[in-house]
């Protein structure tokens, strides 16, 4: 009776559904033109289910030379065996800050490839290379532009590659969200003001892609996020309310994971 019941419901929605709700073709909304890859920029989202972390590994297919943001230590063996199937010399493993949920891949990834890390001047952490705002990073032909993005950490950069139309955020900003201002010299106001100046000013079309999601989505735009983030929509003083009021647990790893990620992910033994 009851599976009966439940079926004729589904059929008289369907119907329902088929009759009087045709799809709808014109959008009459915002949204921007999209921009495409070029043909030789390769781009793959790799995702750490423990940490809910996106790595990027990103490429120039001509030059075969890759990079790879965010890397995290547990899969380090994997996004090393993928650069090597793609026939790719991983040039930089990088990081948008020092991160206090899981400990980088980047350490690992330098004794696997001999790649070089970089991170920020202003994250205190020890790197290969230390970038600043005015800096960029190349692989091949491609580039990545350096935006001192401050606020979740003070030491927080987001990577952008015009050419592509994509940007890396790292926590600074979250898809429908953001990171945490709660500890590693964090700032609401510095958050903020670093998601309004410096992201909120690419263009509407630019993707981005932040360090994390924790539930299931993958990209956002900025056009999307000036519009819908439920956060950095508000005014100042609201959005340091709400995040004065996140309540959050600090993450299980911190204790950890700051203190290796200072030393690149290795932690290295003092001199007896
Ligand atoms: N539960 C996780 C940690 C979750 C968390 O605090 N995420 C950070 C980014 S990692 S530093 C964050 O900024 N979250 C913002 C938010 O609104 O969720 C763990 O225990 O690792
Ligand atoms: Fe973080």
């Amino acid at each position: 009776m009851m599976a009966r019941t439940l079926s004729s419901v589904a059929r008289k929605l369907t119907n329902t559904l088929i009759v009087s709700a045709p799809i709808k073709r014109t959008y009459c909304g915002t949204m921007p033109e999209q921009t495409q890859f070029t043909k030789d920029f390769l781009f793959r989202q790799l995702f750490d289910t423990t940490s809910s972390t996106y790595t990027y590994l990103l490429a120039d297919t001509t030059l075969g030379e890759a990079i790879l943001i965010d890397p995290v230590i547990e899969q380090a063996n994997r996004d090393f065996q993928l650069c090597r199937d793609l026939n790719l010399c991983l040039k930089f493993a990088i990081n948008t800050h020092m991160h206090a949920d899981h400990i980088t891949g980047t350490g690992v990834l330098k004794e696997l490839s001999g790649c070089k890390s970089i991170i920020s001047k202003a994250s205190g952490a020890k790197a290969d290379i230390l970038v600043d705002e005015s800096d960029k990073i190349s692989f091949g032909r491609h580039c990545l532009d350096i935006l001192y993005t401050p606020g979740h950490t003070n030491g927080c950069l987001t990577y952008y590659a015009p050419e592509q139309g994509i940007a890396f955020t790292g926590d600074t900003l979250l898809i429908r969200g953001c990171g945490r201002t709660d500890f590693q010299e964090g700032s609401s106001k510095n958050l903020y003001h670093s998601v309004h100046e410096k992201i909120f000013t690419l263009p509407p079309a630019t993707k981005l892609y932040p360090a994390h999601d924790y539930k299931g989505m993958t990209v956002t735009t900025v056009e999307e996020e000036k519009r819908l983030n439920p956060r950095l929509t508000k005014s100042l003083e609201e959005f340091i309310e709400i995040m004065d009021n996140l309540n959050l647990p600090y993450p299980k790893m911190i204790d950890k994971a700051v203190p290796a990620n200072k030393v690149c992910g290795v932690f290295e033994v003092p001199p007896q």
